[in-house]
């Protein structure tokens, strides 16, 4: 189980996150939602490390992450996809995971000795079938869709075998049907993995009919949280932030 108990962070006077709690339960499949700069991105950036709480603790399976260094956090576990993919342009797919896959402990000489080392080959061939990349496995990332790069983004997130996966925006920029297939791929991947997985997302139809309960963020605190039908029926999300969007899916 990964849990937040009364976290909250400050930049200067403004109040970003604001004692938080939340519990996420192994192998589960989550949304983050709320209203543009409500604190959604900073606590997956209080979970993943990059952001130090001001007060509370980030636990992951009885142990504490808070006050960490990122690559502490990612090697007990935590992976993280970004809203903005950030890839090596002239890597493959491939490439790609073999690097993210090299065996941490070796560090950038154990990346060019060698490589690709079998247990990274083996893990990025994995990963390939994990997202359904095989077409595109040996192409540069520069020349992939829109799609494929996030997919490639999450893939990277996927070598270090993490337990939890947290996911920014992963369907941003896309058009319905790229937006579709990545949503039927990170289901596909959960079932499969076992994985918890948090997702920040915008689209409130891929929300409400993929996560298995939702948490609404509003000035950084929690306005509501549980399961679909009853924060989409709750009026105070509905004024906060659904607004329309409620009455059209009622
Ligand atoms: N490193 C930082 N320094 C100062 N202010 C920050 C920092 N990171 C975030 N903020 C502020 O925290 C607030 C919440 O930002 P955050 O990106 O977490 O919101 P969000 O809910 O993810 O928004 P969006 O939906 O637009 O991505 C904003 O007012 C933002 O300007």
């Amino acid at each position: 189980m990964l849990a937040l108990r009364h976290v909250s962070k400050s930049f200067g006077g403004n109040h970003v996150i604001q004692d938080v709690s939340l519990e996420f339960a192994k192998g589960s499949l989550s949304a983050i939602i709320g209203p543009n700069g409500a604190g959604k991105t900073t606590l997956f950036n209080l979970i993943c490390g990059t952001v130090r709480p001001d007060h509370g603790e980030i636990v992951l399976e009885g142990r504490a992450l808070q006050g960490l260094p990122p690559r502490h956090v990612a090697a007990r576990g935590l992976a993280r996809a970004f809203q903005v993919a950030s890839l090596f342009p002239t890597f493959t797919p491939w490439e790609s995971f073999c690097a993210a896959a090299a065996p941490a402990h070796l560090g950038i000489a154990g990346l060019f000795s060698g490589f690709p080392r079998a247990s990274a080959r083996h893990r990025a061939d994995e990963v390939i079938a994990l997202l359904g990349l095989g077409a595109v496995a040996r192409t540069p990332v520069a020349q992939l869709s829109h799609g494929d790069q996030k997919m490639v983004d999450i893939g990277i997130a996927l070598c270090a075998r993490p337990q939890v996966l947290l996911l920014d925006e992963p369907t941003a920029g896309m058009g319905p049907e790229e937006r579709w297939h990545m949503v039927d791929t990170v289901r596909r991947l959960w079932q499969s993995t076992g994985l918890t997985v948090l997702f920040i997302e915008h689209d409130m139809d891929i929300v409400f009919s993929v996560a298995q309960d939702v948490t609404v963020l509003s000035y950084g605190a929690i306005l509501a949280r549980g399961a679909p039908a009853a924060v989409r029926a709750d009026p105070g999300v509905i004024q906060a932030y659904l607004g329309s969007y409620a009455k059209e899916a009622a």
